[in-house]
């Protein structure tokens, strides 16, 4: 790598097996240090941006990609469009990998322009995620975080029938709107865990999900218990009018920016709870604010905001919000499994390796026992791009 020409503007890195015959770039440290190893093993050297600042500028990736990149792993806070995938493609690029299963911050047409693969980490997050909405649901509906805030202030004087009464979930009706990996494990729990009746809506039939709670509602009316129930909603509306709590799991497109807004926000009961760990501008998020001064009843628990970091003005003085910095797939097990996802996705494209045959299946890429399979785990333009799949 001596004789490059200088960077156009400094930013700071640290190497990995400097002679490595392929340059990576990641433009965050990543948890682990297996996607690291992998990399190494396969004759890649292994630049990790360490500037300080959280969100890098297009121009930072710039610099960093320099005139010569085979890949980049990169993170869903980037703007990955015409200028990085061209300046990636100049420096001999093949690849570039988000560490998210979303990839609402590519343009995967100028991907595409340059034959540049882009790939994301399906699967490894999908149960993380759906507890961190679990957890969310739980919080709103016995109001932890408002009653963990009175301890603290040194309010509590004794038990009172009145004090922080909330929603008991058990024979309820949870709504999914995105029925997909997260949105069905997420069902699942609060149906197995809370015994709610599932109301579901999405452009495909979630048949697995269906039939888990047919079998499940059999099981407990062979033990006596009342079943519980699913119904796959025709429309979102009829989700929002149903539900006691409604979580987002769609991904975010055209057809689902401000899915949620002043309309469907006042279909909803007066003390439903909605929970949101897809993406922020899912919801008018300006327009929820509006709707939780004026039902101090509703509640909500949010994961992820419209215009990320920054909040609505008024939202962080609702004390009917739950607002946590996006970290739905924040457990160890899961972002290490990211990392190496999104690291086999561009090592796969760099070695000319195949493509998996199944995103959803990625398990054989997460066990440390065994060398991963030689194939990309998940390319979301493989077809566009005519890659080959993988026959394993
Ligand atoms: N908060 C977080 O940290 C976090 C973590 C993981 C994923 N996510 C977000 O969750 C999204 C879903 O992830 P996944 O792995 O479950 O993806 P998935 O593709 O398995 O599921 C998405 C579902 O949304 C459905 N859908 C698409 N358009 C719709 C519409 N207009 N109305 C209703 N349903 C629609 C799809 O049919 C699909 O079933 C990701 O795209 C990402 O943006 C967020
Ligand atoms: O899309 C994703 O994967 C999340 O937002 C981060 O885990």
């Amino acid at each position: 790598f001596e004789g490059l020409a200088p960077m156009a503007r400094p930013v700071q890195i640290e190497v990995w097996n400097p002679n490595g015959k392929y340059r990576v770039v990641s433009t965050k440290a990543m948890p682990g240090t297996r996607w690291i190893n992998l990399l190494i093993e396969q004759d890649c050297r292994v630049e990790i941006c360490t500037e300080k600042k959280t969100i890098l500028s297009v121009e930072d990736i710039v610099s960093l990609i320099g005139n010569r990149c085979d890949g980049v792993i990169g993170q869903l806070t980037e703007d990955w469009g015409e200028v990085l995938f061209s300046a990636l493609s100049r420096a001999g690029g093949k690849a570039f990998s988000n560490m998210a299963v979303g990839y609402n911050n590519v343009d995967v047409n100028a991907a595409n322009k340059y034959g540049i693969a882009v790939g994301n980490t399906p699967g490894v997050l999908t149960e993380t995620t759906a507890e961190l909405a679990a957890s969310l649901s739980l919080a709103a509906a016995r109001r932890i975080v408002e009653a963990d805030e009175f301890m603290r202030a040194g309010r509590y004087d004794g038990w009172l029938p009145n004090l922080f009464v909330g929603n008991l979930l058990k024979g309820q009706t949870v709504g999914v709107i995105g029925a997909g990996r997260i949105g069905s494990a997420y069902a699942r729990m609060m149906v197995e865990g809370f015994k709610m009746n599932l109301i579901y809506f999405d452009l495909y039939q979630s048949t697995r999900l269906e039939k888990f709670v047919t079998a499940y509602g059999e099981f407990l009316k062979a033990n006596g218990e009342a079943p519980v129930t699913w119904r796959r909603a025709s429309s979102m509306e009829e989700v929002l009018r149903e539900a006691d709590v409604i979580s987002l799991h769609p991904v975010l497109d055209k057809t689902t920016f401000h899915l949620v807004n002043k309309e469907s926000l006042k279909a909803m009961k007066k003390d439903a709870i909605l929970i949101n760990c897809s993406r922020g501008p899912v919801i008018d998020e300006a327009a929820l604010v509006e709707h939780l001064r004026e039902n101090p009843m509703f509640r909500v628990g949010l994961d992820v905001f419209e215009d990320e970091p920054y909040m609505k003005p008024g939202l962080a003085d609702m004390k009917n919000a739950i607002i946590v910095p996006h970290i739905a797939s924040a457990s160890k097990w899961t972002r290490e499994g990211m990392a190496t996802l999104a690291a086999l996705n561009v090592l796969g494209k760099i070695k000319d390796y195949p493509v998996w045959s199944d995103p959803n299946r990625v398990e054989p890429f997460l066990n440390e026992n065994v060398p991963p399979p030689a194939a990309s785990p998940s390319i979301v333009n493989a077809k566009a791009l005519g890659l080959p799949v993988s026959k394993l």
